[in-house]
């Protein structure tokens, strides 16, 4: 699956153009965090590199319909219990039964969720939640995971919950390719970071360099807090 290619991309919805000539490559290795201002276009962008939505030109390799799992903002769960939720998606896959209940009993453990196995998953907690929804999308081993913004409704607590996962997620080689508002968060996960501004990719560059003095104007400013237009 990796490296996954963007040459070129542009995309427009409705007649107004979203994202303009990325091209950018993500290869194997730690979290790649995509941040830039409201409207840049990172879930978009998100999507495109995923495989849900289609560039109008330009391409994305390798060209599967579905590269990797994704996890949104807002966890899609099914009206099952917890362990119904994870091994939906492992029957689907095709596993057997025993592999589906090791895998599924192994998610839980990572996500610390063993003891609500059998509770309605739509009745836990947000932060509760997108545990499971991280859970059911790691426990399919895929090379790369998506995640748009996992954290943007949940407290410090539960946000820290849910960023100790996924270092532990990527400490395992799967690639984890994500958005955030938060600075915090991008500093404390990312390897390299993709920063995006009206539409265009602005820079693609390792973290440290990033956060210690990026190459552009545009994230300089960005990172000062002041908005860009
Ligand atoms: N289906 C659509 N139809 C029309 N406009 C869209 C559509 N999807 C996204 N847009 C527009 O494209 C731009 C980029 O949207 P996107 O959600 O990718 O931004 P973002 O960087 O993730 O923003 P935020 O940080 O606010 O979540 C926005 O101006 C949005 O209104």
């Amino acid at each position: 699956m990796l490296p996954i290619r963007a040459e070129a991309v542009d995309y427009a919805a409705g007649g107004v153009p979203i994202l303009r000539g990325v091209t950018l490559t993500l290869e194997a290795g730690p979290p790649c965090l995509i941040i830039g201002p409201n409207g840049a276009g990172k879930s978009v962008l998100l999507r495109l590199l995923h495989g849900l939505l289609r560039p109008a030109a330009g391409r994305i390799t390798p060209a599967a319909a579905i590269r990797g799992a994704m996890v949104f903002q807002r966890p899609v769960l099914l009206r099952r219990s917890v362990l119904g939720n994870l091994r939906y998606p492992l029957a689907l896959a095709g596993l057997g039964r025993e592999e589906q209940a090791r895998r599924a009993a192994a998610a839980l453990d990572r996500v610390g969720l063993a003891a609500l196995a059998h509770r309605p998953a739509r009745r836990l907690s947000g932060g509760e939640q997108q545990r499971l929804a991280l859970a059911r999308a790691a426990a399919l081993a895929p090379d790369v995971l998506f995640l748009d913004e996992p954290c943007a409704s949940l407290d410090p607590a539960a946000t820290r919950a849910v960023e100790a996962i996924i270092a532990g997620i990527a400490a395992e080689g799967c690639k984890i390719v994500m958005t955030t508002h938060d600075l915090g968060q991008a500093r404390r996960l990312a390897g390299e970071v993709v920063f995006l501004n009206r539409g265009r990719v602005v820079e693609q560059s390792p973290a440290a360099a990033f956060f210690a003095g990026p190459a552009s104007a545009e994230a300089a400013a960005f990172l000062r807090g002041e908005l860009l237009w």
